[in-house]
């Protein structure tokens, strides 16, 4: 692992790759889509792994950026090695043929979920990705507002802070001060050597996140390395494959069907949304439980009927109220009875952002989607909250 550090050739065609990392709602996509805007970053491929599987983030960003992939297995666990692999060589292939413009560097947005080692450790590590990329440095967004307690109850937000080179602060404008300087102490105790930096809605110079140099695990705080080493120690025990490098036996082209032996997932074609049955329980991470909080779920709401807003908002108030802190990310895309244009929602806890028309719909796909992702709060509750206060039925179908 350490050998590629210090060894690049100084004339290395090798890509620059950064990886965007922060808990679910702590600002990346906003930072990501204010980088795109500078005209140094227009030379920028996003590769985007999300969790909720539906692709909201993808919709909003593609405005701002033409090389985008949406990787198509939106989980962690065991499908990112080999789905990153896969997904940087096709994108490095595209750009040799001419298909993508001849980007410069490439952005992977993990999953406010991820733990971001085993992307650093593939990008690191992965042969077929050493000789056409290398790993420009992590950057973490923190959460000003949610961010302390983030850190006290999710295991991965302390490692997505713990791993970064540059840490950007997001939200400090609605922050209280005082909050904000003991979380500023807390991250400085985390990780010692990255930078800190303030930003109100991705407001930063890319040049202070960019070209951070090659990453370097032994300069981070002593658990990172552990972490990451761990990351290998798991490599060699677990019990399934987790080397994705011979692609004559996995190979899989985006849009697979990517079955594991333990896959109990859904996957969807690339760019392709849940259908109306989606039922994307991510509960079934017993094979890895320290990957993702055990009490997390992730899942999401079609919904083929339009929907009226003034019943949308009892539904979300009665939400926040009932289960506002396990209410870790809620994003939709709404087909409200009153707009025919589409509304996206968004809300992290017990805060949620004023809702956005969005000027066309992003694709043929008119119902509305709703993502979650909660702890220790089921769907079946969600659903049933729902179907009350915005059909006044209680029937699950509308
Ligand atoms: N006031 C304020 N709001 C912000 C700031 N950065 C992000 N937000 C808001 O916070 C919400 C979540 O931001 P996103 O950029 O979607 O967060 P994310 O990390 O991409 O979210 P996930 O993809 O769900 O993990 C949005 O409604 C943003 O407008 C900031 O610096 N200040």
């Amino acid at each position: 692992m350490q050998r590629l550090s210090g060894e690049t050739p100084v004339n290395s065609p090798r890509l620059p790759v950064s990886v965007l990392t922060g808990f679910l709602g702590s600002g990346k996509t906003t930072l990501l889509q204010a980088l795109l805007r500078h005209p140094g970053m227009a030379r920028t491929a996003v590769i985007i792994n999300e969790f909720g599987e539906v692709g909201l983030d993808h919709l909003l960003v593609a405005k701002a950026s033409e090389n985008m992939v949406l990787m198509d297995s939106g989980c962690l666990c065991c499908t990112i090695r080999g789905d990153l692999v896969d997904t940087l060589r096709d994108l490095f292939l595209k750009r040799v043929r001419g298909e993508v413009p001849e980007f410069e560097r490439v952005v992977v947005e993990t999953t406010g979920l991820a733990d971001p080692a085993p992307i650093i450790h593939t990008l690191m590590t992965d042969p077929l990705l050493a000789a056409r990329f290398r790993l420009d440095g992590v950057i973490s967004t923190v959460d000003a507002v949610h961010g302390s307690s983030q850190l006290d109850r999710q295991p991965e937000s302390v490692k997505q802070a713990a791993v970064a080179d540059r840490i950007v602060l997001t939200k400090a404008d609605v922050a209280d001060p005082d909050a904000t300087t003991a979380l500023k102490a807390r991250l400085a105790a985390i990780n010692p050597a990255a930078p800190v930096i303030p930003a109100a809605h991705g407001a930063i110079d890319p040049q202070v996140l960019f070209d951070a140099g090659l990453y370097n695990p032994e300069t981070k705080s002593p658990d990172v390395v552990r972490w990451l080493r761990e990351e290998a120690y798991r490599d060699q025990q677990a019990g399934h494959d987790h080397h994705h490098h011979d692609h004559d036996e996995h190979h899989h082209d985006h849009g697979h069907d990517h079955h594991h032996d333990h896959d109990t997932h859904h996957h969807h074609e690339h760019g392709e949304h849940c259908g109306a049955d989606c039922g994307h329980d991510h509960d079934h991470h017993h094979h890895d439980a320290n990957r993702h909080d055990d009490h997390i779920r992730a899942f999401c709401m079609v919904i083929d009927a339009r929907i009226p807003w003034n019943g949308f908002v009892d539904f979300m108030e009665a939400l926040i109220a009932q289960g506002g802190d396990n209410l870790l990310r809620v994003k939709g895309l709404l087909n409200v009875k009153e707009s025919d244009l589409p509304v996206v929602v968004h809300g992290v806890q017990h805060m949620f952002h004023p809702p956005v028309r969005l000027e066309e719909w992003p694709s043929e796909d008119h119902r509305s989607k709703l993502v979650f992702i909660t702890r220790d709060l089921d769907r079946p509750v969600i659903q049933a909250l729902f179907d009350n206060l915005v059909w006044g039925t209680g029937s699950a179908t509308a």
